[in-house]
């Protein structure tokens, strides 16, 4: 007589069950979930079928109305044993030990059990019977089976039953998680439970447990993770867009937040001591690595010969484990958890925090207000889940009793009273899997409201939200939908920043306010997987040509990892009209007087340190043939000779006159020397970008109420307006100035003109902004200039 373990009620009233159940995991719960009424889990068994526990302990004699004819059957005795021998091997069990016992179906998985009882009955002792609570599968649990699920992964239940010992296959293993991952290897026979599983309500205790990795999933045994050598967390090559066969390589790793600090840091030029640290509870040398792991060999061509490698393993997996296939009889190798620190890692650890400080960023703003590298992450795409094709009206894929010899299944009878469940289909019928939600987004808009790009030296790195993932209870049920997708991370920056790859090309110009670019794509949502059993398997993948399996099944489940990427972010102002010239010649005087701006105004060089910006009205009396409508116009820190080499503020804010379509040269008519200022303020100009020089512009000769000025006038300005060739290249400069937008750097460099070679400027006006003296006549003469340069019309920037 052959006898198997009996668990679990038919198939179909289980996924029935479980169908009803709502999801209630929630970011790293394990939790399968609860139900409101009394469920049966997929192994619990009616009550009425299986042998309950109680049953077999004496109880105490009924009380019969009526006396029996006959006298009643003695029951038969009943002894507790301390140990037992298997039959057909040598094992000997006592209670306590875990074993594995036969299923009703040869081509299944024996069960995993724990003794908990021997006893035998019948005359001599000759019916050995076990008392036993089930370990459970991932995938015969409500929640099914989880990505972070190891293949040797078993819950310990609350369901319990008697046996006959005979079905009783042989001995095994189940350790706790800590002693599984400090195996050196793994046999057939080797389990490990981390959780107790409550077959009635599939709920988990603990309910709870770390998560690692970017995507937040408890720790899979079997999956290879890699440690950040600065921050020490773990993540899944998948997620960090590797490759595992590239992640194997890998001999040193920083995670994207540790890399980009570590980036700052060696930027900031600090000097480090390089010291190899080593941590962990083991410390082994080269010798004891290969010794400890010698039975795997991808392990060794991992650890060996950086020093500063890292890893759990993951050699064993296979795709038949995951699908609930049996377990492979061959050996594999667990090497232990090491975790070695390699030089960056210190260094990081030493390097004092990059990035301009907070008080820096408040006392000198003007060095960083319109230039900031960031990263950007989009969000990861969700998980999709593995789950459970519940059997269709056909029996043919219902268990069949586990029952011993003789049982009677009375489920059987139901044939055919499943009802039909109708499924979300493609175009082309085949069943249509939840996908997990698409990973966020991460966009650049020009905004009015933002002035400058200070605000990105103090955060500097920004993710999107990842998408949802697939909220499944383990069962494909017919309500099952995507996960949620992650919200687009939308970041306002300052109208006119130029937007470009870290050291590369520029990906956007937001000249103009609304203006977007999407500089990070989420990741796309992990796909579903069906996780049929052997004889369903063909049927459900003929269903579902979207499955996709893999031998790293759990990359298909995974969504994919979004986009990350470092930019540089460079302001450059829009304004129509620049305004330069040396410190103190009266621009920022200038700008307060012809608009509504009030930038500071001092006697001292250096009062303006960012670009003032102030808008000119238009004016309609002007008519059709002058520049009648409203223009910007931009005060610049003053420049002095020497710019070029760094002298006073430097140039590099001459950037902002890129988009400046009319250059007026604010020259202090009282100085000692105002043609050669002038001149300097040319020369500069010319060094920074030549064709600067080839925009029209207006002189205005400033401060004439002061007497040194107005004995001077006539002399300086016929002198300055004699400066320069008379011809003037007015249709090329606006394709000049929008190609110049995009070139990145400025040429100063192979140009053999001279100043004089240049343009002379349209006018020279004198003028007293303090007193109100030439205003109009310098507003007519900058107006003609737009006019003329845009002809008629505003440039596009
Ligand atoms: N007498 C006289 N003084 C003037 C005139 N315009 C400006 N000033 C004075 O010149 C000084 C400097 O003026 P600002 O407007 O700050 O000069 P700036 O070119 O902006 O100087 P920086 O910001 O340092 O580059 C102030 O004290 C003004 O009052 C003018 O027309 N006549
Ligand atoms: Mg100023």
């Amino acid at each position: 007589m052959t006898w198997v373990a009996s668990r679990g009620p038919k198939q179909e009233e289980s996924e029935r069950d479980r169908r009803d159940t709502p999801e209630k995991i929630k970011g790293p719960s394990c939790s399968g979930g609860r139900k409101k009424k009394r469920a049966k889990s997929p192994r619990a068994p009616p009550r009425r079928n299986s042998v309950a526990f109680q049953s077999v302990i004496p109880s105490p004699p009924a009380m019969s109305p009526t006396p029996a004819k006959t006298p009643a059957k003695p029951r038969p005795s009943k002894r507790i044993l301390e140990s037992y021998t298997i039959k057909g091997s040598d094992g000997v069990i006592s209670p306590g030990d875990a074993v594995l016992m036969k299923a009703p179906d040869s081509s299944k998985r024996p069960y995993v059990a724990r003794v908990e009882e021997i006893e035998a009955t019948g005359p001599r002792g000759s019916n050995v019977r076990v008392k036993v609570r089930w370990y459970y599968r991932p995938e015969e649990s409500m929640g099914g089976r989880r990505p972070f699920h190891g293949s040797k992964e078993v819950f310990l239940s609350d369901h319990q039953d008697v046996q006959s010992a005979d079905t009783i296959e042989c001995k095994c293993n189940v350790y706790s998680f800590k002693e599984y991952t400090k195996l050196d290897a793994v046999n057939a026979e080797d389990y490990f439970c981390r959780f107790d599983y409550k077959s009635i309500t599939g709920s988990f205790v603990p309910d709870r447990i770390a998560v690692f990795c970017k995507c937040e999933m408890p720790y899979n045994p079997d999956d290879l993770m890699i440690q950040c050598d600065d921050c020490s967390d773990w993540f899944h090559p998948a997620c960090i867009g590797k490759t595992i066969k590239e992640a194997k390589k890998l001999e040193n790793f920083s995670c994207e937040s540790c890399a980009a600090e570590n980036e700052k840091k060696a930027e900031s030029g600090v000097e480090t001591t390089a010291k190899v640290k080593v941590k962990g509870a083991i410390i082994l040398d080269e010798i004891s690595i290969s010794s400890c792991i010698s039975g795997s060999t991808t392990m060794a061509t991992l650890l060996l010969p950086s020093h500063c490698r890292v890893v759990f393993s993951g050699g064993s997996r296979h795709p038949t484990d995951l699908l609930g296939g049996a377990p492979r009889a061959s050996v594999s190798r667990r090497p232990r958890p090491i975790a070695v620190a390699c030089r960056a890692a210190t260094r990081a650890k030493e390097a004092p925090s990059a990035g301009p400080p907070p008080q820096a960023l408040a006392k000198e703003a003007h060095k960083y207000f319109d230039h900031a590298v960031i990263s950007v992450r989009a969000g990861d795409g969700g998980h999709g889940a593995v789950l459970n094709m519940p059997p269709g009206p056909s029996t043919d894929a219902a268990p069949k009793s586990r029952g011993g010899a003789g049982k009677v299944d009375k489920s059987k009878g139901k044939k055919g009273s499943g009802k039909k469940v109708s499924y979300k289909r493609n175009y082309d019928g085949s069943v249509s899997l939840p996908l997990g939600g698409h990973g966020g987004d991460v966009v650049l808009y020009a905004d009015e409201a933002e002035e400058s790009l200070l605000g990105f030296h103090s955060k500097a790195r920004h993710c999107a939200k990842r998408g949802g993932n697939v909220g499944a209870n383990g069962a494909m049920t017919s309500r099952m939908h995507n996960g949620s997708a992650g919200e687009t991370l939308r970041i306002p920056v300052p109208v006119g920043t130029v937007v470009r790859r870290k050291k590369g090309s520029v990906l956007a110009d937001l000249a103009h306010p609304g203006d977007e670019v999407l500089v990070a794509r989420g990741g796309q949502g992990g796909i579903s997987l069906i996780d049929a059993p052997d004889y369903k398997r063909g049927k459900a993948m003929a269903l579902s040509p979207n499955v996709m399996r893999d031998v790293t099944d759990k990359v298909l489940t995974h969504g994919q990892p979004g986009e990350e990427i470092s930019l540089e972010l460079i302001l450059r102002v829009v304004a129509d009209v620049g305004l330069v010239g040396l410190p103190n010649a009266g621009k920022s005087t200038l700008l307060s007087a012809i608009t509504l701006a009030r930038p500071d105004i001092a006697d001292y060089p250096f009062t303006t340190l960012m670009p003032n910006l102030g808008r000119l009205g238009g004016d309609p009396t002007l008519g059709a043939l002058q520049f009648s409508s409203g223009a910007t116009l931009a005060d610049l820190p003053g420049l002095i000779e020497g710019a070029h080499l760094g002298k006073g503020l430097g140039r590099n804010f001459l950037r902002h006159l890129r988009r400046t379509r009319v250059i007026v040269h604010v020259v202090d008519a009282a100085a000692d020397d105002p043609v050669n200022d002038y001149k300097i303020v040319r020369e500069e100009l010319r060094m920074y970008n030549p064709k600067y020089l080839e925009r029209p512009y207006v002189v205005v000769l400033n401060k004439i109420d002061l007497p040194k000025a107005q004995d001077r006038l006539s002399s300086l300005a016929f002198e300055i307006s004699s400066l320069g060739a008379e011809e003037c290249h007015d249709k090329n400069v606006n394709k000049e100035i929008s190609n110049e937008n995009f070139s990145g750097h400025h040429v100063s460099a192979g140009n053999d003109k001279e100043l004089g070679d240049y343009p002379r400027p349209q006018a020279v006006i004198g003028a007293s902004v303090l007193r109100h003296i030439g205003i109009d006549e310098m507003l007519k003469e900058i107006r003609t200039a737009l006019a003329k340069c845009s002809n008629g019309m505003l440039l596009q920037p």
